[in-house]
């Protein structure tokens, strides 16, 4: 028989609900150094269910009963309009501030999953990368960069080019750039913030996981070429 308790949207036996692995997830990036701190996290949708952690939350510490669920699509997303929730934490928590950002994965390439990380190589890249764009070229890794709104990956032989914005000072207010970094660069697979971190998202949080695992990896031999005085982008191929 069907239940109207909003808790049933979170409580689950089962390891790969989303309520039970964004805290699981959620420990493991912290372990990365990617949302220490409370800030960065993950937020997942299944259909036309959106599962997101608390904002300025221990991250590493979420237990499922913290977790908010909204309705894909929101009636209205605006910031003068509440958002509709399908079941809110009992605790007095609010949602993350990334909200709005993981909307525009949602919105712009039907993402079914998007990480937001504080990851000191994407900052260091932002840092040193200090015009609109990250490129680097040549790394075995960049092979396992997804073309965004593709089935396919990029070749050994492609530059990885993504798109930096700058920072604001609420969360909220990278919308708008960030939708248009995307819309600008309709393959990039993440949007760099300077001085502040990266979304990266992915069809499901499989593959919005290794998305950011591949990219971390870039930013981090990234920095470390650069800061060796070694060139990121070859012209000739080897
Ligand atoms: C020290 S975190 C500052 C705010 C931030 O950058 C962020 O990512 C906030 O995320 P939250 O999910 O805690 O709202
Ligand atoms: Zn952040």
């Amino acid at each position: 028989m069907a239940s109207d308790n909003q808790d049933d949207l979170v409580n689950s036996s089962d390891p790969l609900h989303p309520a039970n692995l964004i805290p699981e997830l959620c420990r493991s990036f912290y372990n990365l150094g990617w949302v220490t701190g409370t800030g960065g996290g993950i937020c997942i949708r299944t259909g036309d269910k959106v599962f997101i952690a608390p904002s300025g939350v221990q991250k590493e510490r979420i237990l499922p009963s913290h977790i908010f669920v909204l309705p894909f699509p929101q009636p209205d997303l605006s910031p003068h309009t509440d958002r509709v929730f399908l079941r809110r934490p009992a605790l007095n928590l609010k949602e993350s501030a990334c909200t709005p950002l993981f909307w525009n994965s949602f919105d712009l390439r039907d993402a079914g999953s998007c990480i937001h990380t504080h990851s000191q190589h994407a900052v260091m890249a932002t840092l040193l990368w200090p015009g609109a764009v990250f490129t680097i070229s040549h790394q075995q890794m960049i092979k396992g960069v997804r073309v965004s709104g593709t089935g396919r990956s990029l070749s050994y032989l492609d530059t990885l080019v993504l798109p930096i914005i700058e920072n604001t000072p609420n969360e909220e207010d990278l919308k708008d750039s960030m939708a248009e970094a995307m819309i600008n660069y309709p393959e990039a697979a993440g949007v760099l913030v300077r001085r502040h971190g990266v979304y990266v998202w992915g069809t499901d949080w499989e593959k919005a996981k290794t998305q950011t695992e591949c990219l971390d990896y870039l930013f981090e031999i990234g920095v470390k070429m650069k800061l060796a005085g070694l060139p990121t982008v070859l012209n000739e191929p080897l």
